[in-house]
């Protein structure tokens, strides 16, 4: 299943934003990325020079996985449901990273294997079920719930454009969730499991080369269906990854950028782009992540990260820190002087 191609950004300030970065007073080429990445900013905006990234929104999408509980994590799914009360207490490391940076967090369980009790109801506003299956032996979710995932995503991006955001986040949270995450990347680019598989949270050799068999176990398990990006996520993605995808797509569409975080995040953004071609150009890569998969699918969107910093945290954390870095680019392109404006024509 598929949606329509996405338009990209407004050509025309895209054209008018190089112009402005080509005559202003610094070297030709001396700002290097950062002035790529105020061009973009400019042409998701349609406004030249960009305005100021003031509304900055990250979503936490959380969730478990069956496959978990077959030793491909290094750590316990209880991780789960008590980071995401650490997140609601605003104790995560990503928590750390967003109030140094000025950026809304919101947390959202979207198939923690919990009751949750005592969170917020917002947080579980959304809820499609308790955990995902395990992706090994059986499908992820049936068809209803990945279409009630992928609808829940995108009212979550409409909720944050409503209130205001001018740039989009996403994260995640959930033990286990590199492997639906790789089996995803191995889907969208035709690759094997020993390809796309890394560590994670920290696995050692043998549960590395145990975690590959699991995700070729699920990748052989879909077959055929992988040619599709929807059937992909209900055989071998989770409701948490699919309404990742939702956010991703409902963003694009309405041409909100957004700024992707690692493996997760850049696994969504592919199917994304599988779903509605040309998503992608919606999209700035955060930073690179340890993981093999989140390089590969990096690469096969065209997009470079803005940090590489060996981070391999999850929950949005790599985006959050990229944010300072766009913000740069945008003040460069707003409010450096034009070199003619120096040295009027004699
Ligand atoms: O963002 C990444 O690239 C990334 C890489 C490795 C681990 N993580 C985080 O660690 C958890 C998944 O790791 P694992 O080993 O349990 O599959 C999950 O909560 C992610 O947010 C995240
Ligand atoms: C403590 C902890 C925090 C995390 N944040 C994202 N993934 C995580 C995994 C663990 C284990």
């Amino acid at each position: 299943m598929t949606a329509a191609a996405v338009p990209p950004p407004n050509p025309d300030a895209r054209a008018r934003a190089a112009d402005r970065l080509a005559g202003l007073a610094t070297p030709a080429g001396a700002l290097g990325r950062l002035g790529d990445l105020g061009v973009w900013v400019a042409a998701t905006q349609g406004e030249v020079p960009p305005r100021p990234l003031d509304d900055v929104r990250l979503v936490i999408f959380a969730g478990d996985h069956g496959v978990a509980q077959h030793g491909v994590s290094a750590y316990p799914p209880a991780i789960t449901p008590a980071m995401v009360r650490t997140f609601v207490l605003g104790k995560a490391g990503v928590s750390a990273l967003a109030t140094a940076h000025g950026v809304h967090v919101r947390v959202l369980d979207i198939s923690v294997d919990d009751d949750l009790e005592g969170v917020p109801a917002d947080v579980q506003a959304h809820k499609v079920r308790r955990g995902s299956g395990a992706i090994h032996v059986e499908d992820a979710l049936t068809e209803a719930e990945t279409a009630q995932a992928l609808a829940a995503g995108r009212a979550v991006a409409r909720e944050e454009i409503e209130a205001g955001a001018q740039l989009l986040l996403s994260g995640d949270m959930g033990i286990g969730n590199t492997t639906p995450a790789s089996a995803m990347v191995a889907a969208g680019l035709g690759l094997p499991a020993a390809e796309v598989t890394g560590r994670g949270t920290g696995v050692d050799d043998a549960a590395l080369q145990h975690k590959t068999a699991v995700v070729q176990q699920a990748l052989d398990r879909a077959g055929d269906r992988l040619a599709d990006p929807v059937q992909t996520l209900q055989a071998v993605g989770s409701a948490d990854l699919a309404a990742t995808v939702g956010y991703l797509l409902e963003a694009a569409e309405s041409g909100v950028p957004v700024l992707l975080d690692g493996l997760m995040s850049v696994a969504c953004a592919l199917t994304a782009d599988r779903i509605a071609p040309g998503a992608a150009a919606w999209f700035a890569a955060g930073h690179r992540s340890t993981e093999p998969a989140q390089s590969l699918a990096l690469d096969k969107l065209g997009l470079s990260p803005v940090l590489d910093l060996g981070l391999r945290l999850g929950e949005g954390s790599g985006a959050v820190a990229a944010v300072p870095v766009l913000r740069s680019a945008v003040a460069l392109l707003r409010d450096v002087a034009l070199l003619a404006d120096l040295m009027p024509p004699e």
